[in-house]
């Protein structure tokens, strides 16, 4: 067998998804969950973007210690400086350098020549070297470069002191065999190429993203990047936890496997899905709600007679499990922690503390706690990070079905100050975020609201998803509750202090450069 090194850039490209901002508390959370899903690498972000994206990467590369973490850089001296700032208290500090090989990147874009784009290339790897023992070099759209250019640059970088080459598929164009294709050329053209690990990047444009990294395994990859649930620019990236099992399923075929621990994969799932407010198509394969669901009459008589019939993986292999210990009103701390535990979030006592008040609060409200509703506790404790702006205190919203709806909120606004607002609306979500757009007194546009039950069951939690524009900037939000009004105001208030919190960071930003 062959061993597959697992880079997942959940928290890069992942993040790049429009609409999908993470804050430190976020990252971090799902930094834990990777390493826990024991991926090899962990691409933190880039570490030059914002001062965010730095301190992310620098406490996600200070806490991580099984998995190693990474950051992107351009070819430039200045982003690789940051990123060695950022990443040098890491267990093994790696760089990811890239820069575009493509005519029509190098043209248009970069507005460089071939030789420049050789010569920032080189350079930039032999200067990262001065600080990183591993230095991943990437040819940005590397697809639809030319083959002897591609092989004449990747020759170069290697000998500059690059071990990691990367070939993505930036815009997701190639196809299988052509993916195949380059990696042989690669393999056959470039000298020592052996003495380096081959990588493969993939992009979802025409739905081929994990086909093209499964091929570039059969054309001699030994790293494959993606993110979890395929999150990513535009369509998205390569879904890993589609190629882990491919591989585990088809060993037979692929004769290669990764170190993943891929029980861990449901629940990194979840809390990818559930942070970055991506909900998964129910068919999604592996991790999607029916992905493991016999409906059909046919089909049900199979799986009963014999699993096989129906089922090639088994929902277990991915961490799909029920619980036997239900929690409900009369659950102490001790069944709560030990749950928490094992649904693998980490919380401090004060955290635990806080979490046992509001689920004591819903345990009299609801007969069985769930792990989902659990879950969304945890969440709203341990991620909501924006108290120190606007804060629900109250909502109170009439409706009639002859009446015009109106709603009455109270807020705190972070210095303690009281904000309390009235409007109307068509129905009562609109009279309430009318009423909240004036408490803000900003403008806010609405661009998706979605709504979905946390568990079954008539008292279920609500879960709200919302994505606005405010100032330009899009972001989402997510608000949980009893009752779905107030989840929905939760979840506009969560999305526009999003907005807030991350403007503060850019005028600190913008301070810090000032200043230097
Ligand atoms: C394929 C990918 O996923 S690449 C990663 C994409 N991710 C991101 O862009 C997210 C983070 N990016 C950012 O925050 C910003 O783009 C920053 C901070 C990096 C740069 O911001 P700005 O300085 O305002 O530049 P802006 O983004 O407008 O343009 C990019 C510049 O970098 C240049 N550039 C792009 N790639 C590279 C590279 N690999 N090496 C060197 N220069 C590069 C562009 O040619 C352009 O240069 P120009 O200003 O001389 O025309
Ligand atoms: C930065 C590179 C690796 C990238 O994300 C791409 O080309 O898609
Ligand atoms: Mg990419």
């Amino acid at each position: 067998m062959r061993k597959i090194n697992i880079f997942d850039t959940t928290l890069r490209d992942g993040e790049q998804s429009a609409g999908v901002n993470l804050n430190l508390q976020e990252k971090l959370e799902i930094a834990r969950q990777l390493e826990r899903l024991k991926v090899d690498i962990i691409e933190a972000g880039f570490p030059a973007a914002s001062k965010g994206d730095f301190q992310s990467v620098k406490q996600i590369a200070e806490t991580i210690k099984h998995s190693s973490v990474t950051g992107l850089s351009r070819s430039v001296q200045s982003d690789i400086d940051t990123a060695w700032e950022a990443l040098k208290g890491g267990a093994e500090p790696r760089l990811h350098l890239f820069i575009a090989t493509s005519p029509i990147h190098m043209a248009h874009k970069l507005r460089m020549t071939p030789e420049q784009v050789i010569e920032a290339a080189v350079s930039s790897v032999k200067y990262a070297k001065r600080y990183f023992p591993i230095v991943q070099w990437s040819a940005e759209d590397a697809c639809r470069s030319e083959l002897p250019f591609l092989a004449e640059i990747v020759a170069k970088v290697i000998e500059a002191g690059a071990s990691v080459i990367n070939i993505p598929d930036t815009v997701g164009y190639i196809t299988p065999k052509e993916y195949g294709e380059i990696f042989d050329f690669l393999r056959k053209n470039v000298p020592n190429i052996e003495k380096i690990s081959l990588s493969a990047h993939c992009h979802d444009d025409l739905g081929m993203a994990v086909a093209n990294s499964l091929a570039a395994i059969e054309h001699g990859a030994t790293q494959i990047e993606g993110t979890i649930n395929g999150i990513g620019e535009r369509a998205g990236n390569a879904a890993l936890e589609e190629i882990a099992v491919a591989l585990y399923i088809r060993k037979d075929y692929y004769k290669a496997e990764t170190g993943l621990n891929l029980q861990e994969i449901k629940r990194t799932s979840n809390l990818v899905s559930k942070l970055t407010g991506m909900t998964l198509p129910a068919n999604k394969a592996i991790v999607g709600k029916n992905a493991f669901a016999h409906e059909s009459g046919i089909h049900q008589d199979g799986v009963l007679k014999e699993k096989t019939t129906y089922e090639i993986i088994s929902p277990e292999l991915v961490g799909v499990q029920s619980n036997s210990m239900v929690l409900g009103k009369h659950s102490g701390r001790h069944a709560l922690r030990n749950r928490v535990v094992e649904l693998g979030y980490t919380l401090s006592e004060a955290e635990i503390n806080k979490l046992f008040v509001r689920f004591k609060e819903l345990a009299d409200k609801k007969k069985d706690i769930t792990d989902d509703d659990l879950v969304a506790l945890i969440f709203e404790e341990k991620f909501d990070l924006f108290k120190e702006f606007y804060q629900l205190s109250s909502i109170q919203v009439q409706y009639g079905t002859n009446q015009i709806p109106t709603a009455v909120v109270v807020l705190m606004d972070g210095q303690g100050n009281e904000i309390q607002e009235a409007a109307t609306g068509a129905g009562s979500v609109e009279s309430l975020y009318n009423t909240l757009e004036r408490c803000f007194k900003t403008e806010v546009k609405l661009l998706d609201y979605r709504i979905e039950s946390v568990s079954g069951g008539r008292d279920a939690l609500a879960q709200v998803f919302v994505k606005v524009r405010v100032n330009e900037m899009e972001t989402s939000g997510r608000g949980t509750a009893q009752d779905v009004l107030e989840a929905s105001a939760k979840a506009y208030i969560n999305a526009v202090n999003r907005v807030f919190m991350i403007e503060k960071m850019r005028e600190e930003n913008q301070k810090v450069v000032i200043k230097n």
